[in-house]
């Protein structure tokens, strides 16, 4: 089994990513860039991350007109990721077409619902149901559009799962048992979501915010 973890590259700064990422590249399976990576460092940056040789996740959450998405995915196939994720409520014409312009071997995902997001949330943002409603909903949608998974928390892998048999499921919002939530409101620890079908486990702050990240990281890779 290859190791299920990416690793939240989260800061505007390269040399700080880099050590990071060279910090713990023995425990982890991939590494995750984000929006505030790209935006500081953009094509350039993801070369340079590039080097240590593990998988590269865009986590550019892509979310605009089908045409707009597209192009940018376009744009962004040079770099060859591995994963790349696009936002599930931006329709299934935009996610089709985000699907098609990826290069063959990018999974496009689609986020169902941020893992920041709680009832209480989708109630002031005019979403009905439950956070396992909305996920079920958009995971259907996801597989219908042609995309290869979902992002969604812990809490709801295990039923979509069920509903999307082959499905690639990317999980956030992990935290070590007694970990601190922050501003993740949907959480369960990485072996509970490796045991209801994570095919990602995505850690970002347990490792990166740790005193020694490589500790951090080995003693989460032993809970698998
Ligand atoms: O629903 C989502 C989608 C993406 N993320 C991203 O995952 C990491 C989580 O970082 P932590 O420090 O482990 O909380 C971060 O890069 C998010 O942008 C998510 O949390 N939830």
């Amino acid at each position: 089994m290859s190791n299920p973890i990416f690793v939240a590259l989260d800061t505007p700064i390269l040399d700080n990513a880099l050590e990071l990422a060279k910090s713990v590249e023995g425990h982890v399976g991939g590494l995750k860039l984000g929006l505030e990576f790209f935006c500081a460092n953009g094509h350039h940056g993801v070369h340079e991350i590039q080097k240590i040789g593990l998988p590269i996740f865009l986590d550019l959450k892509l979310h605009d007109i089908p045409n707009t998405v597209a192009k940018a995915m376009q744009a962004i196939n040079v770099l060859e990721p591995a994963i790349v994720t696009v936002h599930a409520s931006g329709g299934r014409a935009m996610m089709e077409d985000a699907k098609a312009a990826a290069g063959i071997n990018t999974k496009v995902v689609g986020v169902t619902l941020l893992t920041s997001l709680d009832q209480r949330d989708m109630t002031s943002i005019g979403y009905n149901g439950s956070p396992h409603d909305q996920v079920e909903r958009l995971a259907n949608l996801s597989a219908e559009a042609g995309l290869d998974g979902i992002v969604c928390s812990g809490n709801e892998v295990g039923a979509a799962h069920k509903v999307w048999k082959d499905g690639y499921f990317v999980v956030p919002g992990l935290r070590p048992a007694n970990g601190k939530a922050g501003d993740q409101k949907r959480t369960v620890t990485p072996r509970a979501a490796r045991d209801d079908g994570a095919s990602v486990l995505v850690i970002g702050r347990p490792i990166t915010a740790a005193e020694n990240p490589n500790s951090a990281a080995r003693s989460i890779e032993a809970t698998l």
